[in-house]
């Protein structure tokens, strides 16, 4: 499955009020937490899809983890409904949680036991699980099955979080801030692998700091600040990315200069017209995920 969210404009979440939506994974009206009298999550309406990968992102403190841990049925709510896989969190049972993987920030491994034997013993609490052979397979560690967890690396031990999360089979899969502590490489492999598990039609939601992780990995992104949705978009249209004006600079008698355009093909075609070869220096930028992200919050302090 590629994106489910090709047609979608900016802003796209539901309005306070609406009906949840029985056919989305996730589904959420007015979400309320307080902690003493200061709310944590103060609102939050959000449906994510069946099959998307959604990333949460905001600044620390802003909410996520208190609104993943409400939505994994691990903390209560002030106010609000919420369904998540059509179950109310606060009241999911057995077979509910058996669809859920969760893969949290401190990884586990660090048994006696072998990388595979841990893995078939976690298998053998699901009624269908995934063969621990093909889930080795799917995070690169088939070469580390009969390795003890201690003995594995960060980036593989937090690999092997991921192989726990997702050998019952999970519908939905919960993944905090997954690859802190990844060197490049190992973050494109487990990229990789978040991606073989959407094709597989895992809907996934992401936590995490890495903006580029977002924009890589994520269908749609979501903005919280101080406990409230700023923004629900897809990545390239967030905070107005996509209709932004562009960025061009270029060097000219050893001086750099730049302009704002919302014609940036025109605007360079001019420029060329004044070079007799190519322009030095040239650039066409339009911001980033990261410039109206920061934007964002900065507006919201
Ligand atoms: N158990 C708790 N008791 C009191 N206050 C809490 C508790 N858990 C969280 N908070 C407060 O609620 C707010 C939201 O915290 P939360 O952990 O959900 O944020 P976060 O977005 O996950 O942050 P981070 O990016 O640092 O993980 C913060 O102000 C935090 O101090």
């Amino acid at each position: 499955m590629t994106s489910t969210s090709a047609h979608v404009v900016a802003d796209d979440r539901p309005h306070p009020g609406d009906p949840l939506d029985p056919d989305a994974a996730i589904s959420v009206r007015g979400l309320v937490k307080r902690y003493g009298d200061r709310a944590a999550v103060d609102g939050l309406d959000l449906d994510i899809r069946r099959g998307e990968i959604f990333a949460l992102l905001g600044p620390n403190g802003a909410g996520k983890t208190t609104t993943v841990e409400i939505l994994e049925g691990h903390r209560s709510r002030d106010a609000g409904d919420v369904r998540v896989l059509g179950v109310d969190p606060a009241r999911g049972g057995r077979r509910w949680r058996a669809d859920l993987g969760i893969v949290l920030q401190s990884g586990g491994g660090d048994s006696q036991l072998s990388v595979r034997e841990q893995l078939q013993a976690r298998a053998s609490y699901y009624a269908d699980p995934r063969d621990p052979a093909e889930v080795l397979e799917l995070v690169g560690l088939t070469a580390q099955a009969d390795a003890r967890g201690r003995a594995l690396s960060g980036g593989q031990r937090r690999r092997f979080d991921v192989a726990l999360g997702i050998v019952g089979r999970p519908r939905l899969l919960f993944l905090d801030e997954p690859t802190t502590g990844f060197d490049p490489e190992a973050r494109r492999q487990f990229w990789a692998m978040v991606r073989s598990l959407r094709d597989l039609g895992t809907t996934m939601l992401l936590t995490t700091h890495y903006l580029d992780e977002a924009e890589t990995l994520a269908d749609r992104v979501g903005v919280l600040a101080h406990g409230r949705l700023a923004e629900v978009a897809v990545p390239a249209a967030l905070g107005g990315r996509g209709t932004a004006p562009a960025v061009v600079s270029w060097t000219e008698d050893g001086v750099r200069r730049t302009a704002e355009t919302t014609t940036p093909t025109a605007f360079v075609q001019d420029l060329a017209a004044r070079f007799p070869g190519e322009v030095p220096d040239l650039a066409v930028g339009r911001p980033t995920l990261e410039d109206v992200y920061l934007k964002m919050i900065g507006d919201r302090a």
